[in-house]
């Protein structure tokens, strides 16, 4: 962990190499993703299952896709608290969905011409869920609910099962949110069998979901080949917390998020030195308890970052350069620094909204941009699962009011055809 002050000289060019730290991907991931983008393109099943013997350490016999009976099996073996805490997560994931529907257009504007938009899902959908150090049936809820909700026809679920081993929830999970195929397949080969095909696997034509480095990159590689959602890769947390705050919670805020990946990346901002150093001994202290320990060790001591600063007024100028994937404002009034949190990609506000919450039960996506992409990339919603046609139909006598504006023009780009097809129709 590095601490900084903002006061220190050697602040701002400590602080810019913190925002251009390139956690997520280097040109070695880059290479080998493209490397094995190119191999599952060329070979399929036989570089799929060569890639999951290698990474996964798992053979593929004939159990490539698990049928809908054992996920409908898992569904129904479920210890009834976690069966009750899945359908509360899944509940409160489509009523914030649903409430994200856009709505088609049709009018008739001024000149009398009809104009319009109609929103459609597109056929198939790709939802990646990690699931290489840790499982993660969360996820499948926030990709595949609003998919249903965007009415997708066909959803696909890839999920490593490292080891062979198959991890009942995310099947329970793939049950509830009626999820279509699930196979056994994860990293880059996986998100390049949803976007190419393979003889077993059908391409798709929209991938979302988050994932490692290399899943991120791949995922940022085929974008055009296939729709993808954002580039959601190793999780990070910004909290700006004043000395009022217990540290303990504090800092298993910033673990939470730690845990997830050595990549990961977890930033405190406070006000107040002694916070700070009591943040500090907390991480410590809390390291030790967790399974994760050497994991959220590897995330804190490479990328996690503690930073003085004279008053909480420059979080947010601090905060809006680092475009943080989760934001925790833990004072008392957190509106006030919210008001000027411009780039983030989900802020939690007040002492009782650990991020945590969100992952799980809130409402809105887990599925968030990272690597500073919240600048201009949004949460995994509804919208990422459809896409809009316009339409237009113009009358007689509106191509009278228009056409002649779209002669002059198609005659100034030099483009005659353009121009007789309207005119021919004005009788020009
Ligand atoms: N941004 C978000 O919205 C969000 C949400 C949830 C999770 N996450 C992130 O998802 C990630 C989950 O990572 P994970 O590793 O547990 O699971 P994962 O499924 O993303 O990755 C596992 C796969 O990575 C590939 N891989 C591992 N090492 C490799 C190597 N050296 N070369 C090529 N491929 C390799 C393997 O194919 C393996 O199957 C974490 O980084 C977590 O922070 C992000
Ligand atoms: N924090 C992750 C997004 O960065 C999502 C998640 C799923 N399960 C636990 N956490
Ligand atoms: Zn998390």
């Amino acid at each position: 962990m590095q601490r900084l002050h903002s006061r220190d000289a050697g602040f701002a060019q400590a602080f810019a190499a913190v925002v251009s730290d390139r956690r997520e991907s280097d040109a070695d991931v880059a290479r080998d993703v493209s490397a094995i983008l190119a191999d599952v393109r060329a070979r399929g099943d036989a570089a799929l299952a060569d890639y999951t013997a290698k990474f996964d350490g798992h053979a593929l016999g004939d159990d490539w896709r698990i049928p809908a009976e054992t996920c409908r099996e898992a569904f129904d073996a479920l210890d009834p608290t976690l069966r009750a805490a899945l359908e509360l997560a899944a509940e409160r994931i489509r009523a914030y969905h649903e409430a994200q529907l856009p709505e088609d257009r049709d009018y008739i504007d001024a000149a009398g011409v009809r104009l319009g938009a109609k929103w459609r899902a597109v056929d198939g959908a790709g939802l990646y869920v990690p699931g290489g150090r840790a499982a993660y049936p969360s996820s499948l809820l926030m990709n595949a609910i609003p998919a249903k909700v965007a009415g997708v026809g066909r959803l696909v679920v890839t999920t490593p099962t490292p080891k062979g081993a198959i991890n009942p929830l995310v099947l329970a999970a793939a049950h509830l949110a009626g999820v279509d195929e699930v196979w056994r397949v994860g990293g880059a080969q996986a998100i390049a069998a949803l976007a190419y095909g393979t003889g077993r696997i059908a391409p798709v034509d929209v991938i979302t979901g988050p994932g490692n480095a290399w899943v991120a990159e791949a995922k940022r590689q085929l974008y055009g080949v296939v729709g993808i959602d954002m580039v959601a890769g190793p999780s990070e947390i910004l909290v700006i917390a004043d000395g009022q705050n217990d540290p303990q919670w504090i800092a298993a805020d910033l673990l939470s998020q730690a845990e997830h990946d050595p990549a990961a990346q977890a930033i405190l901002i406070t006000d107040d030195g002694a916070f700070a150093d009591a943040v500090a001994a907390a991480v410590e202290a809390e390291i030790a308890l967790l399974p994760t320990a050497a994991v959220a060790r590897a995330s804190w001591d490479a990328h996690g970052v503690i930073i003085v600063v004279d008053t909480l007024d420059e979080a947010p100028a601090l905060a809006n350069a680092l475009a943080a994937e989760h934001v925790e404002i833990a004072t008392d009034d957190p509106e006030a620094l919210f008001a000027g949190i411009r780039h983030a990609g989900s802020v939690f506000l007040g002492r009782h909204t650990p991020e945590a919450i969100g992952d799980y039960v809130a409402g809105p996506n887990h599925v968030l941009p990272t690597g500073r992409r919240a600048r201009f990339a949004s949460g995994l919603s509804v919208l990422d699962f459809m896409k809009r046609t316009s339409f237009l139909s113009v009358s007689e006598a509106s191509l009278g009011a228009v056409g002649p504006a779209a002669v002059a023009l198609a005659e100034a780009e030099g483009l005659a055809a353009h121009a007789r097809s309207i005119e021919l129709r004005l009788g020009i």
